[in-house]
């Protein structure tokens, strides 16, 4: 795995940019793209619900279209923001109006030789980014087929450092791990989140002061992670004292297995993105 950090490069410089789908995660990257300088103008947006279109125009002033047109023919990148389950028919809806254009998607698990064979167009790029991109603060894994070029690879780039960091993996099949790893992990987070508030409130605490405490915790110990040089079962090590709360605490999580369940999860959703790419990508 090659690696880079978040510099939002010249957004401005990015062609028209269509997306196909404009829930979540195309509302993470239009609000990021729109951030760094990307014009409402030259974004395409196609979605068929008239709710998600309304807040797309209320938030962005985007005009978004119910259905595949003529409209985007003008883009140079296509964004893929559809669930596995669509983006087939999605794909023969748009074909004929985006084939020349560069492919990026963010679906989970479907694999870039379906996307290929949909659309007929070989210049495919697929990434996995994650929620926290609705606030800067997302990450992004980057693959892309052989006829991709440089400069292709670095727009698209451009585009998902608007959202945060990113990363290139060099195997397709990574993208799994990656999507088990960091692309459902802010629901991990929160699930952990949730259990801290839960027991703080149990203890006698008010709720907003156990989410605060815990949102805090979370926070601050994912960024002295970040700076610090020493792995991070040293730095649990410094936060447990012999016989003291910490070690009770980790104890009881040990007692439970909850360090290998939590492990064995994540392989579950390794293996369910890949059953997606089966199950979606004929
Ligand atoms: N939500 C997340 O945390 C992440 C999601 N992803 C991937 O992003 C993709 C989109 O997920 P979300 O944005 O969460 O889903 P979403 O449900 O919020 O958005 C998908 C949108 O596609 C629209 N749509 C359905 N059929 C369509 C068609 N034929 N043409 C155009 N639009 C159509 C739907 O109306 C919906 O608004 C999925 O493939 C998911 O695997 C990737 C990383 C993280
Ligand atoms: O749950 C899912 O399938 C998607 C992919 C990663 C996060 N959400």
């Amino acid at each position: 795995m090659s690696q880079h950090t978040a510099s939002a490069s010249s957004a401005q410089a990015l062609p028209v940019i269509a997306f196909i789908g404009g829930g979540n995660m195309a509302s993470a990257i239009i609000g990021g793209l729109i951030r760094q300088g990307h014009p409402a103008g030259q974004i395409e947006v196609v979605e068929p619900w008239s709710q998600a279109r309304a807040a797309l125009h209320e938030r962005y002033g985007i005009a978004a279209q119910p259905e595949a047109g003529s409209a985007l023919q003008r883009a140079g990148i296509v964004v893929w923001a559809i669930k596995p389950q669509t983006f087939k028919d999605a794909a023969a809806q748009a074909k004929a109006h985006v084939r020349a254009a560069l492919q990026l998607s963010v679906a989970a698990g479907i694999r870039s030789d379906s996307i290929a064979r949909w659309l007929d167009c070989e210049r495919v790029v697929r990434t996995m980014p994650n929620t926290p991109a609705l606030v800067g603060k997302g990450i992004s894994a980057l693959y892309a087929r052989a006829a991709v070029g440089a400069a292709e690879r670095q727009s698209v780039e451009a585009i998902m450092a608007c959202t945060g960091e990113f990363l290139w993996v060099e195997r397709e099949p990574l993208l799994d791990a990656v999507t088990a790893l960091s692309g459902s992990g802010p629901a991990y987070v929160f699930y952990f989140l949730e259990a801290m508030t839960r027991a703080g409130s149990a203890m006698g605490l008010s709720q907003p002061q156990a989410h605060q405490l815990a949102v805090a915790t979370f926070a601050g110990a994912a960024e002295l992670a970040r700076r610090s040089d020493e792995p991070p079962a040293l730095l649990r090590q410094r936060v447990t004292s012999k016989g003291g709360t910490t070690h009770a605490a980790l104890q009881s999580m040990d007692g439970a297995g909850i360090g290998a369940s939590f492990e064995a999860a994540i392989r579950a959703a390794e293996q369910r993105a890949h059953a997606l790419g089966d199950e979606f990508g004929g």
